[in-house]
């Protein structure tokens, strides 16, 4: 499992280590991995020329101690800073060191254009969303070609990783000390973070973290495999409610997902046509309301449809969601959801349905968009969160999951070829499948959500997949995972 801290943890914990330390001991040892790091890659692609992005603070101070022990080692260093002093250090200091320091008004910008590898060490966890001026045009010309490993984080993102920003830099490599931070792994700003590397500093922190990201060896600790001893009764009862007339696709997806995930039975709440089809491509499930473990209620449905037998599966789509057994609620159920419920509830909303729902929920706060969410994503999951007492699965290419209260969950497994129409069927069937074998929640969001995306992968490695290839993928993306 790999653990984020904020910043303001982390923080508190260099401040007791630093306490029996000499001055200057932490970034020594931050400064030797980082260069180590960036020796590594210089070698690895064969580059001799670093430009140094130094900013107002110790970060800056990390790379330009990085530099020094990378222009002791033979390569060619340069950095530029703004109308700043710098933390530590002054420039004839550096210079001394063979890395001089050129101001706004020098040229820096022909160093830079021949760059092989350009370290941005303008802002850290001391940073703002957003760059300082003179920066922006340094990163506006850093090379296309040239390697950008990021200090700590790349400079302009929320170190919190709540808020999106425009512009900023975006890495190839993060190398970060002693713990990832939420920005790494948080959906607003994980996509500039690049390659994360953490180098150990002696830090350790204690305590639960304020992210958490499962791993494939998690899947081991996590995922129910049954015993001689269970049934199909005992291992877990899924009841789906999904699809109409209209969409006939959605309980298929879900359906063949969530009997791959490994339940002990199914059943299926639909309409004829959908039933039609569940029967013929799903020969497992039992259609029919009946006995079951947990409910996932909503791919597909359509919560207006007048049509034939619309009105029973609404019937029982609303009892799932009134009775005190775990719930997935997904796409049309979502517009069933009217408050809290104290039952274990597993929400699964994009985006846009995540707007849909607050803007609903809480008339009050006036209309929430969806550009709102995909800028502020774990904020708003939050928010949904609190309104109602749900675990909340926010979906995208950085998969939130977030109770409501504790340690977040994120989940980066997919490619991008996911984002298809239907893969969040099969997510629904994977994750419904988990909690029906009695997984809290947050496990079977987070848990679901990794091989979803493994299996998505593994679907086509490298090209495009459709979503009955991705729920066709699950068994042996499980076995896989439990295997290696
Ligand atoms: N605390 C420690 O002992 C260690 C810290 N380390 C480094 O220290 C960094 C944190 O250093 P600092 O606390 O000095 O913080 P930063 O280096 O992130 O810089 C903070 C400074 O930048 C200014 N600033 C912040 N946001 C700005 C914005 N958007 N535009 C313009 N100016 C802005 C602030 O006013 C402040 O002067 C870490 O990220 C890491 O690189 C490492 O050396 C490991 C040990
Ligand atoms: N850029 C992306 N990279 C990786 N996975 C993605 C990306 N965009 C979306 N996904 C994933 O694809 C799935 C899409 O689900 P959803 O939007 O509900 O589609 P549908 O309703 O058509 O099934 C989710 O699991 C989501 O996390
Ligand atoms: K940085």
């Amino acid at each position: 499992m790999l653990r984020a801290w904020s910043a303001d943890r982390v923080r508190s914990a260099e401040r007791d280590l630093m306490a029996g330390l000499e001055e200057g001991e932490l970034m020594a040892r931050a400064a030797q991995g980082l260069a180590e790091v960036c020796s590594a890659r210089l070698h690895q692609r064969g580059g001799t020329r670093v430009v140094v992005l130094a900013g107002p603070g110790n970060n800056g101070a990390d790379a330009l101690y990085a530099a020094a022990h990378l222009a002791d080692e033979g390569f060619a260093c340069v950095a530029v800073q703004g109308d700043w002093p710098l933390a530590v250090g002054e420039p004839a200091a550096w210079l001394a060191a063979g890395v001089p320091v050129l101001s706004g008004d020098d040229d820096w910008a022909t160093p830079l254009s021949e760059a092989d590898l350009v370290l941005d060490g303008v802002l850290g966890i001391g940073g703002r969303p957003g760059l300082p001026a003179e920066a922006v045009a340094w990163v506006d010309a850093v090379p296309p070609d040239a390697y950008v490993v990021a200090v700590d984080l790349p400079s302009g993102q929320d170190p919190a990783g709540e808020q999106a920003q425009d512009g900023g830099v975006y890495a190839d490599e993060t190398v970060t000390f002693a713990v990832a931070k939420p920005v790494h792994v948080l959906p607003a700003t994980e996509s500039a973070v690049g390659r994360l590397t953490v180098v150990d500093i002696g830090l350790e922190l204690e305590g639960p973290a304020d992210v958490e990201r499962l791993d494939f060896a998690d899947v081991a600790d996590l995922w129910p495999v049954p015993h001689a001893s269970d049934d199909k009764y005992s291992r877990g009862v899924l009841g789906v409610v999904a699809g109409g007339e209209d969409y006939t696709g959605a309980p298929v997806l879900c359906c063949t997902a969530a009997v791959g995930a490994g339940l002990g039975m199914l059943r299926y709440v639909g309409t004829p046509a959908p039933t039609g089809l569940v029967r013929a491509a799903v020969p497992e499930v039992v259609i029919g309301d009946g006995r079951v473990q947990a409910w996932v209620v909503g791919p597909g449905l359509d919560t207006t449809s007048r049509a034939r037998g619309s009105k029973a599966q609404l019937d029982v789509a609303r009892a799932a969601l009134a009775s005190d057994l775990p719930v997935l609620v997904d796409a049309g159920g979502l517009d069933l959801v009217k408050g809290r419920r104290e039952a274990p509830t597993l929400l699964t909303p994009h985006a846009g349905e995540l707007a849909r729902l607050l803007s609903r929920l809480d008339p009050d706060a006036g209309e929430t968009t969806r550009e709102q969410v995909t800028g502020a994503p774990l904020a708003h999951a939050r928010r949904a969160a609190s309104l109602t007492g749900a675990t909340v699965l926010l979906k995208g290419a950085t998969t939130l999951v977030v109770p409501p209260e504790g340690t977040v969950r994120s989940q980066a497994d997919a490619p991008a070829w996911t984002a298809t129409a239907g893969a969040g069927d099969v997510l629904a069937g994977v994750c419904g499948a988990l909690l029906a074998a009695g997984l809290s929640p947050l496990d079977a969001g987070s848990l679901g959500a990794l091989v979803h995306g493994v299996a998505a992968d593994r679907a086509n490695p490298g090209g495009p997949v459709r979503a009955l290839a991705l729920a066709h993928a699950v068994p042996g993306t499980v076995a896989h995972l439990l295997t290696r």
